[in-house]
């Protein structure tokens, strides 16, 4: 059977290192070196110390490392990255590295390695890569034709079965998480629209596969921390083609369920699909089956995490139980099988005390009771029976039969035990079921195989599983050695070169310390073989009731001390590593013996044989004893595996060939003087090659075969050639660059000058009209203001001085209109005192007079006095004097009364 390989890394996982690079490191070498953020970075070398090299790296740090940690760059790599990797010049870690990364960058997750597809896991969907257009490009087209794709794999595959009329199988590989179950689904849609038929009821049979997918998965797919969605078993499709080439039948064979995760789980993972989809089903399934919160179930709570991301469990459910419908499971079947899967929770839930007995045990509780009668209710079988087979265990001597309980501890074991093998049976009996439903056909003349397996597993605890893999995996790896090496000889012998001494990379050693054997002769145990090998040492101490993991690990240490590939941990009793081919890997011993006894318990087969439901009692058919007692390798055939193994197997031989134009255009110009020599194109590779002193190559018919890093030497000595020649021609552009540059320059310099003083005398200029302006401009303006100001001064003193002159012509009026009102009131005043002085004056006259005439009138009244005296006569008269004399003094009264009154 012809074999291809898928294999899906993720891009940073990728593990090779192929190519001594250190001797062809020179200065101003571009490498890459290790970066301990992006694993690898590209870099310049400035210095080289002895063994040291002093890295300027991409992002400008200097970084220093020993020569071998050094690996060259191909500068002259295409920037979109090659689509096979046989086409990098250089075949290392960095290199593969950073082609996928490129290839990744450009939503090109395919790249070839020979006819190896590599394929990079998106993580979104890529609809344009997968629709019919694309399958009708890539029907007949050749491998390597178009770009990379998982359809051109199968229709080599498809075309191969054609012409040679050959089976082949399509090998995916890869971790968990890295697409391989997603790929397998593309190469099937391929093939069958390839071979397309229609197949029953009108359904295709790729159709019936693909729909056989949910259940497959509800019962094998769990949740781990890499992958909602992992499968947790190894697939191998066959699809099968009749003798016109058309899909006839196809069968789904799996490999390897993880067992152990029905009774352990650790958080965040899950247990399988099928348990939580059943603890969400409608409620009256729950009460049927007395289930509840996922919570409640040891099986299921050793892990807190119960539901996914974007899934719903209760629709899940009824959705599983269409697609049951859909491959054919009938409505009975159905109700069995979920009867079983509820049986498990309940089987897991019950605990175990300390019988009364030595190493005796009892049902814990009432709680345990309830769901040990739960679990034999549900698989119809009797519960003591059921009790009995946990915790009892009968051994028929030719004697007598003697009955032995179990220890607590043990029965949890048997508990356990009983639940896995339940499982397994069950997903194996579905898995048939499926295969019954899609349709075989016997009369298959050819058949193309999809082997979906899981690659090379390390973790920090490594048990049987682990093993199983790992062995699985070594021997593919060496069907996969031998298969390219093959391809590889097939190469050199058609370009007709020696491949006498090519080394292979062999691990027959590895498969010889986990499955040798010897053949000798016949034993007490019936054996014609006595074990080499570690299975065979294990299958040893499983017939030895006696034996314990610890025997079984001495056993090995003592049988395997001196073997290179296996070593024994410092510290442990149990504990073994063995140098696989890609690393070491340590194993834990400790659950070897129990995983390895893959019979079922003859207690357990008898309970669940005898039960009243057909289909459980169909799960465990009573089998011969001798068969019922293989052990699990008898089922692992061999297989493939491999990553970027491929590369590693051709650096083994001579993993860079150019064809000889090529070589001429990229070496040429070690010797200039064979190209102009004219010589024929494979005479002028040779005269190059032993120029360059290079040994070990080999010149085919139309290539030339270089080993491992000679390359590499051919593109430093390359690169040393055109340093030399770029330095030569970069001086002289230098120079006339320069003075070029000087000359130019000189004369911008002058034109700068002139337009500079232009500008400056233009500037100056402008300056002085702006100066003159501005004095006229402000001549005009002061004139303007003084003006201005003369005016408002102007107008202020007129109005000042009419002011003024008012004020003064007013105060002169008053003082005119005073001086005459002063001069009446003098004149009146001084009339007054003139008149008043007449008045005295007069007054005075008249006293005066009055005086004078009172003595007149005295001396006459003196002389009539005495006359009257002398007369009566004179009487009269002085009567008439004296009244005389009393109107004047009246008068006088008067005056002075007038007088007083005036002043
Ligand atoms: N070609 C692809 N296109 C789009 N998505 C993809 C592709 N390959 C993988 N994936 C995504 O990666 C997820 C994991 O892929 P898948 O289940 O195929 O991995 P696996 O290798 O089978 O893992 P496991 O070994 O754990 O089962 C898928 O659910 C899907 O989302």
């Amino acid at each position: 059977m012809e074999a291809l390989l898928i294999s899906v890394p993720y891009v940073s996982n990728a593990f090779i290192c192929l190519q001594a690079a250190s001797v062809n490191i020179i200065v101003g070498s571009h490498v890459w070196v290790e970066d301990p953020v992006l694993a690898w970075i590209d870099g310049k070398v400035i210095r080289i110390n002895g063994q040291e090299v002093h890295v300027r790296t991409a992002t400008g740090k200097m970084v220093v490392k020993e020569i071998p940690k050094v690996f060259p760059k191909d500068t002259e790599a295409p920037p979109g990255g090659v689509d096979d990797m046989t086409k990098l010049s250089y075949l290392h870690e960095p290199g593969v590295l950073q082609n996928l990364a490129t290839r990744y960058e450009l939503n090109e997750i395919y790249t070839y390695t020979g006819n190896i597809l590599i394929a990079i896991n998106p993580f979104q969907r890529l609809p344009h890569l997968y629709d019919s257009h694309m399958m009708e490009q890539y029907r007949g087209a050749a491998l390597g034709e178009l770009s990379p794709h998982v359809f051109a794999v199968a229709d080599v595959a498809y075309r191969a079965m054609i012409n040679e009329g050959k089976s082949n199988s399509i090998l995916v590989s890869g971790e968990s998480g890295a697409g391989k179950t997603e790929t397998t689904k593309m190469l099937m849609r391929y093939l069958a629209y390839l071979g397309g038929r229609s197949g029953v009821e009108g359904r295709t049979v790729e159709q019936q596969v693909l729909e056989s997918n949910p259940v497959l998965e509800a019962f094998g797919n769990a949740k781990t921390i890499r992958n909602n969605n992992s499968s947790r078993f190894g697939k191998f499709v066959e699809i099968q083609f009749d003798k016109s080439r058309r899909i006839s039948g196809a069968a789904i064979r799996t490999y390897l369920l993880e067992r152990s995760r029905v009774c352990q789980i650790s958080d965040p993972e899950r247990n399988y699909h099928c348990f939580y989809l059943l603890c969400s089903a409608p409620p009256e399934v729950r009460e049927k089956y007395k289930l509840g919160d996922p919570k409640c179930f040891h099986y299921l709570n050793q892990s807190n995490c119960y539901e996914l991301d974007g899934v719903d469990d209760s629709h899940e459910y009824l959705a599983i139980r269409r697609a049951m419908d859909i491959v054919g499971i009938s409505e009975e079947e159905q109700e069995a099988i979920f009867r079983v899967v509820a049986a498990i929770l309940h089987l897991g839930n019950i605990a175990f005390a300390k019988g009364k007995e030595i190493d005796s045990s009892v049902i814990k509780d009432e709680k345990s009771r309830f769901h040990l009668s739960m679990t034999a209710e549900l698989l119809m079988c009797d519960a003591k029976s059921l009790e009995d087979a946990l915790i009892r265990r009968v051994m028929v001597t030719p004697e007598e039969v003697i009955t032995r309980t179990l220890d607590p501890d043990s029965a949890l074991g048997s508990r356990d035990a009983l639940a896995k093998t339940t499982y397994s049976r069950l997903f194996d009996w579905i898995v048939e079921k499926i295969n019954i439903s899609i349709g075989q056909d016997p009369n298959s003349k050819s058949i193309i195989g999809v082997l979906d397996i899981y690659g090379f597993e390390s973790f920090k605890h490594n048990s049987f599983e682990q093993f199983c893999i790992n062995f699985t995996n070594e021997k593919l790896q060496q069907h996969f050695n031998q298969h390219v090496f093959k391809m590889e000889q097939e190469e050199y012998t058609k370009e007709e070169i020696n491949w006498s001494y090519i080394e292979f990379v062999d691990n027959q050693d590895v498969l010889d310390l986990i499955e040798k054997v010897f053949n000798l002769k016949a034993d007490k145990f019936k054996l014609l073989q006595k074990p080499g090998g570690i299975i065979a040492l294990l299958d040893e101490a499983c017939m030895f009731p006696k034996s314990t993991h610890e025997t079984f690990a001495q056993k090995m240490y003592q049988t395997f001390a001196k073997n290179k590939r296996f070593t024994k941990p410092k510290l442990s009793r149990t504990s073994f590593a063995i140098s696989h081919y890609a690393g070491e890997v340590t194993y834990q011993a400790d659950l070897f013996l129990e995983k390895n006894k893959d019979y079922v318990v003859a207690e357990h087969q008898d309970l669940l044989t005898a039960s009243k439901c057909p289909f459980v009692a169909g799960l465990f058919p009573r089998l011969p004893e001798e068969s019922s007692k293989s052990s699990k390798f008898s089922s692992i055939g061999s297989g493939f595996k491999g990553v970027l193994e491929a590369i590693r197997i051709s650096c083994a031989g001579y993993p860079t060939r150019r064809s000889f134009y090529e070589f001429l255009v990229r070496f040429g110009v070690l010797a200039p003087e064979v190209l102009d020599g004219n010589y024929d194109d494979k005479v002028a590779c040779v005269m190059i090659l032993d120029k360059m002193g290079l040994k070990g190559y080999e010149i085919g018919k139309t290539k030339v075969f270089l080993r491992a890093g000679q390359m590499a030497e051919l593109d430093a000595k390359r690169a040393e050639v055109l340093g030399n020649a770029a330095k030569k021609i970069q001086r002289q552009i230098r120079t006339y660059i320069a003075h070029k540059e000087f000359v130019s320059l000189r004369k911008a310099a002058i034109q700068l000058q002139s337009c500079w003083r232009g500008m400056l005398a233009c500037k100056l200029y402008e300056q002085l009209r702006q100066e003159a302006a501005a004095l006229k401009i402000q001549k005009h303006f002061r004139r303007y203001v003084a003006r201005k100001s003369y005016i408002t001064m102007r107008s202020s003193a007129i109005t000042l001085q009419t002011g003024l002159r008012a004020m003064s012509a007013c105060s002169e009026y008053r003082f005119r209109k005073q001086t005459k009102a002063a001069i009446t009131i003098q004149a009146h005043l001084r009339r007054h005192r003139a008149y008043s002085y007449y008045r005295s004056i007069q007054k005075a006259v008249i006293v005066s007079q009055c005086g004078w005439r009172r003595r007149v009138a005295r001396k006459e009244l003196r002389v009539l006095k005495m006359a009257a005296r002398e007369t009566g006569a004179l009487k009269e008269a002085k009567d008439k004097l004296e009244k005389r004399v009393e109107e004047l003094t009246w008068r006088l009264q008067l005056e002075k009364r007038l007088r007083v009154f005036f002043i």
